[in-house]
């Protein structure tokens, strides 16, 4: 069955906020937007508050209006990548999952090796969001 996973935009000034998977999991070192996989009868903005809670330890305040929905196949299966713009504010994430945090500018996002589900969403983030 197709994962639904949420992911979070978080914009400061002219950067974004990216997480580094650790190594040993799939995906392994591959760079990702904070967020994750939907749990039963969870809204998409519940589910991306919760994850950003999990991962980052911050409480966000997280759009309603998707960004951008991004249906991928992985050898493991299947996703659709659901990106969501959120705010934290003057809060300063402290990472529990991920083994590095960025806060990537913008205009380098292309740079960072990212997940290949998030490169249209990085993509539209430079063109929106960049110089
Ligand atoms: N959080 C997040 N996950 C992403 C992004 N891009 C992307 O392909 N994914 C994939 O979406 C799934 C999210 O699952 P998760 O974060 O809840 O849990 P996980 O890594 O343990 O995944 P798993 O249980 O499938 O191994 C992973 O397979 C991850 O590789 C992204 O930008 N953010």
């Amino acid at each position: 069955m197709k994962k639904i996973v949420t992911a979070a935009i978080i914009l400061n000034e002219s950067r974004v906020l990216i997480g580094r998977r650790k190594p040993n999991q799939a995906l392994g070192a591959y760079w990702e937007f904070p967020g994750g996989k939907v749990e039963n009868g969870e809204s998409l903005v519940d589910c991306l508050k919760r994850e950003l809670q999990e991962e980052l330890g911050v409480n966000a305040k997280v759009s309603e209006d998707i960004f951008m929905l991004v249906d991928h196949t992985y050898d493991g299966g299947e996703i659709q990548l659901i990106a969501m713009l959120a705010d934290i504010g003057d809060q300063q994430p402290v990472g529990t999952v991920h083994d590095f945090l960025a806060w990537a500018p913008i205009e380098e996002l292309s740079s960072y090796k990212l997940a290949p589900a998030d490169l249209p969403i990085a993509q539209k983030i430079i063109q929106k969001f960049g110089q």
